[in-house]
């Protein structure tokens, strides 16, 4: 069996982490892991975790350690034969650590993009609560506007994405990665990217890849046929 590969993408509200870890899993095929959609499949399938945590997404507060490892360390444990990128997942120190002890990251995704193209992005992200779609009314708009494309169901805007609550996250954000950015440096498995524009910082993220994911995990269709 090919060898696995497991990767974490971080970045600041905004910075493309599901829009980037979409093309990655498309390109490479791994499996997409979003730890918000974990976190919304508990809450509707009403698990212990999942109601403990609605208490806390809320108030608008990070859900604490010990349930977030909880609630993914299992899943994480029982992937034994995927490749896979975690998206929102380590997001403090705790929880890199813990993760940590379950497995050898082979790769971390930071992305490093300004002040400025995170507020002009939030406010024109539209998402559709129910599967975690994103739209962005410049960038990836839907078919129809305000309806999701695959369900044709109502398309919401996040408080959390208007301009005034973004600094208080980008400063939550930027406190909480730095130790877990200066733990995936020290391993030497840091690789950071900056840029406004996620089409310009894709191929380089894309060619790291390639030298690092063995060929045959990546999909068939991805090779380009001989003359
Ligand atoms: N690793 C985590 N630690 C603590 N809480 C988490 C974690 N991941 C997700 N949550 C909780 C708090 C988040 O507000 C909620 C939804 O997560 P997510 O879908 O990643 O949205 P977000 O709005 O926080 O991120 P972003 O704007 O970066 O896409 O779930
Ligand atoms: N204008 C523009 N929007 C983008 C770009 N990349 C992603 N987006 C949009 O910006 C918003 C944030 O991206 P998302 O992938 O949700 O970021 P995350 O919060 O880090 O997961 C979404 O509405 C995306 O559709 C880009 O290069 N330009």
């Amino acid at each position: 069996m090919a060898k696995l590969f497991r990767a974490v993408i971080m970045g600041p509200p905004g910075s493309g982490k599901g829009t980037i870890s979409e093309r990655i899993a498309q390109r490479f095929g791994l499996t997409h892991l979003s730890s918000g959609d974990f976190v919304r499949e508990n809450i509707a399938a009403n698990t212990d975790a999942g109601v403990l945590a609605k208490t806390y997404i809320e108030r608008g507060l990070l859900v604490p350690d010990h349930v977030m490892t909880r609630l993914l360390l299992p899943r994480l444990e029982e992937m034994t034969r995927h490749s896979w990128l975690m998206d929102g997942f380590p997001r403090t120190l705790a929880q890199a650590k813990a993760l940590n002890s379950t497995c050898d990251l082979d790769l971390v995704i930071s992305l490093n993009i300004p002040y400025e193209t995170l507020k002009d992005r939030l406010s024109d992200r539209w998402i559709h609560p129910a599967s975690g779609r994103v739209y962005n009314m410049g960038f990836n708009p839907p078919r129809v506007q305000g309806r999701d494309d695959i369900s044709g169901e109502p398309l919401i805007h996040h408080d959390d994405d208007k301009p005034e609550a973004l600094v208080a996250r980008l400063r939550q954000y930027k406190d909480l990665a730095k130790p877990i950015i200066n733990l995936y440096k020290s391993k030497g498995i840091l690789h950071t990217f900056s840029g406004t524009d996620t089409d310009r910082i894709w191929p380089y993220i894309n060619s790291l890849l390639s030298t690092k994911i063995p060929s045959t995990s990546q999909t068939d269709t991805q090779r380009i046929p001989m003359p």
